[in-house]
């Protein structure tokens, strides 16, 4: 099957400080990868630079067999390749449900409804109209997913998230999810292990295997 998304020897770093090194990452649709590391091991660097958020000082990064290693983090978004961020960044000052259209606006048309994401957390539903500012941090972390999801990506990447349960169900509906965690989460097939910037090891779980 075609890599939805292929990481080759990325590295990138501040300044003269390499924070990620060679990292190589072969993804394909419908699966599910965590990026497990310690504290500053790199995570956020890895992600934020395949999203565009950050530069890449070498190596590639292709979506859907396109080299994008250079393209602007919104053409990226725009063609399926998504980012929620650790701080989560939600409008505090809009309702629940503002948020998540807003997160149509910038995505392509797909399964991902309104109703779709409620379906998905259902206490989402019932805070519809509650402002984002008002909601439990597990709460904010889902529906800064569900405005993820409104873009419709054809992947997901998440830093640090709170509910892995989740992301199963993502998965199964076809959508590969990259998962950057300080522990293993349960439902990961494939297991990148990062310390100090570089993969060390990549396990691809057993009941996963074909
Ligand atoms: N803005 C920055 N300027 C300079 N160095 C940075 C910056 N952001 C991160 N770093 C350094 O880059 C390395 C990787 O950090 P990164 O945040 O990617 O790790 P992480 O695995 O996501 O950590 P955490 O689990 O604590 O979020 C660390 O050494 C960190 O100190």
């Amino acid at each position: 099957m075609n890599a939805v998304l292929e990481v080759t020897a990325l590295s990138a770093g501040y300044g003269a400080a390499r924070a990620i090194r060679a990292v190589t990452i072969r993804v394909e649709q419908g699966e599910h990868h965590a990026i497990v590391g310690g504290p500053g091991s790199g995570k956020s660097t890895l992600l934020r630079t395949v999203v565009g958020l950050h530069p890449a000082a070498n190596g590639t990064i292709r979506f859907n067999d396109t080299d994008i290693t250079r393209e602007r983090p919104e053409w990226r978004k725009a063609r399926g390749l998504c980012l929620m961020p650790q701080n989560h960044r939600l409008f505090t000052s809009l309702t629940v449900e503002e948020n998540l259209l807003v997160g149509a606006r910038w995505g392509a048309p797909g399964p991902w409804t309104l109703s779709r994401v409620y379906e998905l957390y259902p206490y989402l539903l019932e805070k519809r109209r509650a402002l984002a500012a008002s909601l439990t941090l597990s709460e904010h972390q889902a529906a800064a997913v569900g405005r993820a999801l409104m873009a419709n990506p054809r992947i997901l990447l998440l830093d640090a998230p709170a509910d892995l349960a989740a992301l199963g169900r993502l998965t199964k509906e076809g959508l590969a999810v990259v998962a950057a965690t300080r522990e293993v989460p349960a439902g990961a097939c494939h297991v990148h292990r990062l310390i100090d910037g570089t993969v060390t090891t990549t396990r691809t779980e057993v009941r996963c295997r074909r």
